[in-house]
């Protein structure tokens, strides 16, 4: 390094971890869990940014298109990401959290389609997707109640096919993701990624940035 290099170890670190999955994977159940157990750290799920049911269109079954990229406002939800990029202590004490000394910041972004949308997909550092097999999505499913409710017919004829569609497309794009068991109890899910995600904060920690 040359002598007029300046390191700013001091410098804001942030780390942004994607839980993707399928429905009733267990995403929020971890993402929450994660959240309670790493220090400055947010939820940002996808869930959230669904669009009103009137600007979901059918297809010929008379089935809404929920499981579709365009049925999310995914600017609404990349503008709150870019927020926090921007700022993470403001974007943390706007939502009553409480920022420590530490100045190593951590996003948990959520969401069945995370991986599918490229803007997005470019700011994980760390990339996760919670699997399931068939009979049990369809079991979780059947007891979660969407608002609109699932009409009789939903997983087979809109929701499954639509997952396994997007599935491709995920795999297509996206190395590097690590998959998880979501029948495994949610305590070893848990404690298998926060190890993993406190290894990245002692990674970061440790470099320095170097501005020349
Ligand atoms: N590891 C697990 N083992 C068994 N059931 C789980 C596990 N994780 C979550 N669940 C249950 O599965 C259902 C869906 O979980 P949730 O976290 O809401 O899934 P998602 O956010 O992926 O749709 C909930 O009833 C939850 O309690
Ligand atoms: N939150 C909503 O407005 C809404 C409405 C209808 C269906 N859904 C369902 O939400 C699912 C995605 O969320 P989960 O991964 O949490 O199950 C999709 O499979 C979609 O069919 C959500």
């Amino acid at each position: 390094m040359s002598k007029n290099c300046v390191a700013r170890a001091s410098e804001i670190k942030k780390l942004i971890v994607g839980i993707g999955g399928m429905t009733n994977g267990g995403k929020s159940t971890l993402s929450q869990s994660l959240h309670q157990q790493i220090p400055n750290s947010c939820v940002i799920a996808q869930d959230s940014y669904f669009k009103d049911e009137s600007e979901v269109p059918e297809d010929s079954h008379g089935f809404k298109q929920y499981d579709l990229l365009d049925a999310l406002h995914m600017d609404t939800m990349m503008s709150d990401v870019d927020s926090w990029r921007r700022d993470p202590v403001q974007y943390l004490r706007q939502r009553s959290l409480k920022p420590s000394d530490e100045q190593l910041f951590v996003l948990i972004v959520e969401g069945f389609l995370i991986f599918n949308y490229r803007p997005l997909n470019l700011l994980f550092d760390k990339r996760y997707f919670m699997e399931i097999p068939y009979d049990v999505c369809k079991r979780r499913r059947s007891l979660r109640v969407y608002n609109p409710p699932d009409p009789p017919g939903y997983f087979d004829g809109h929701v499954w096919p639509m997952y396994l569609k997007n599935r491709i497309e995920m795999e297509d794009s996206t190395p590097g993701i690590v998959f998880l068991d979501g029948q495994k109890p949610k305590e070893e899910l848990l404690s298998g990624v926060r190890d993993d995600v406190f290894k990245e904060i002692e990674r970061l920690r440790d470099w320095k940035a170097f501005v020349c």
